[in-house]
């Protein structure tokens, strides 16, 4: 009867039904079943259009998520940001823009007066937050962040019909060497698939725009030839990671290849500064340091150095433009070649590899602390032991002259990390 009296209290539409509502037992069945069809239908409702983000418990299936866009005021954001301010500048698609070399690269574009568009799917592989303070420090600037997937292929098309972008710098990926092991479907998922369907997207768009992506010092896997050099062998990836870079790096050969697009690769050294990635060793050694954690650091076998060749963001972002500015045009158009085009791929790196254990040493200086040390064997997740590159060619070819140390970069790093996480008592996840 209790229930009876708590279905009665659920307001029904006015007349037809109320007034016979708890009349016969049928009637009280019928009105029971109407509810419970209705509780099973928005049931149904809240599982597909729940947000993914926060309650799929498989990280690979992020990008399922549905994002909202298109209408007339989205595409006036849209053409206003990729405007073109300046007599030769370029209109650039910048995908991982909220990342951390898409902010920085995002902003420099559009400092300089280039039309800057940025796309990111704001994924949780890390801090989600960072990345939309990221988004906010862009939006000040004027570059709007579309939110949505690279495997969006109706979202790029509609990207491409709206703005005639003359470049894309490629940004967006599954990054992180360890995380490979855990979720090696993520990196498929963005470093292969993405990949795929947004030169899909580039090679039928007219006018074809120039490419420059993001490959990485990983491709060099086993490799032992020092400093690495481009024309170094890189079929030994030691990482799923560096597997899905590399074959970057065969795919953009097939498609301009097959359809004249000009494509450049950037194989990045660890790179590091404000702004900059949480899972990256420097970033939490820096958290945990201040919380007083202990880190772990990792060597080799018989005591041996781990090293990089850490590369400071600005350095980075210099290379990319350079790689923009002397990227040829594409050749094809509508899908079709029409000559041959532009193939290239950079060592992005400092040319000096820092030992881990001194990277720490700056970072207890930096930050005032002494830092609890677990020295342990490096662990076989893919890291390699060193890594150093050979520059020559990004020099002769884009003009890239690395002029930052680790510790005047470090040192930039922590007077922002201090700041963003309030001195530190805020700490990042
Ligand atoms: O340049 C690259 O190719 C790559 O650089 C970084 O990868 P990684 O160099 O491994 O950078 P971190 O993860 O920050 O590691 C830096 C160093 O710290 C070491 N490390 C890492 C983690 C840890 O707990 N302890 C430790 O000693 C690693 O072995 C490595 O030598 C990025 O995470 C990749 O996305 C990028 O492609």
């Amino acid at each position: 009867m209790k229930q009876m009296s708590h279905l009665d209290d659920i307001p029904s539409t006015p007349g037809k039904f109320k007034p016979y509502f708890h009349r016969t037992r049928w009637q009280s069945s019928l009105a029971k079943l109407a509810f419970w069809s209705l509780v099973f239908v928005g049931l149904i409702f809240i599982f597909f259009y729940r947000s993914p983000l926060s309650s799929n418990p498989d990280p690979t299936r992020r990008s399922l998520r549905t994002y909202s866009w298109g209408g007339p005021a989205w595409e006036k954001r849209v053409r206003s940001s990729a405007r073109v301010r300046t007599r030769h500048g370029f209109s650039v698609l910048v995908t991982g823009a909220a990342g951390f070399v898409g902010t920085h690269v995002s902003a420099a574009l559009k400092r300089r007066g280039d039309g800057v568009l940025g796309l990111d799917n704001f994924n949780d592989y890390y801090d989600p937050s960072l990345k939309r303070a990221r988004q906010a420090l862009l939006e000040r600037s004027g570059v709007f962040v579309v939110e949505g997937d690279i495997n969006d292929a109706a979202l790029l098309k509609k990207l491409f019909e709206v703005v005639p972008f003359t470049h894309v710098m490629h940004l967006a990926a599954q990054a992180g060497v360890r995380y490979a092991m855990e979720n090696p479907s993520s990196y498929v998922h963005s470093n292969i698939a993405g990949l795929v369907n947004l030169l899909e997207v580039c090679k039928s768009a007219n006018p074809q725009p120039a490419i420059v992506w993001a490959s990485s010092s990983s491709v060099y896997g086993l490799n032992t030839k020092v400093p690495f050099s481009e024309k170094h062998r890189t079929d030994q990836p030691a990482s799923l990671y560096a597997a899905t870079k590399k074959a970057g790096e065969e795919i953009a050969h097939t498609y301009n290849h097959i359809y004249g697009l000009s494509l450049t690769g950037l194989r990045f050294f660890t790179v590091y500064g404000p702004w900059g990635r949480p899972d990256m060793a420097y970033f939490f050694f820096t958290r945990d340091m201040l919380k007083g954690k202990t880190i772990s650091i990792f060597e080799g076998v018989n005591h041996g150095t781990v090293a990089r060749d850490f590369t400071y963001i600005d350095d980075i972002v210099k290379g990319c433009l350079g790689a923009l500015d002397t990227a040829e045009k594409s050749t094809g158009s509508g899908g079709k070649k029409r000559g041959a085009a532009q193939l290239r791929v950079f060592n992005l790196g400092n040319t000096s590899p820092v030992p881990v254990t001194d990277l720490v040493s700056i970072l207890e200086r930096l930050l005032k602390v002494k830092a609890k040390r677990n020295i342990m064997k490096l662990p076989r997740n893919g890291d390699v032991q060193f890594t150093h590159a050979n520059i020559s060619s990004a020099q002769r070819e884009l003009g890239y002259k690395p002029t930052t140390d680790l510790q005047t970069g470090l040192k930039k790093f922590a007077r922002w990390y201090l700041g963003y996480y309030n001195g530190g008592k805020k700490a990042s996840s």
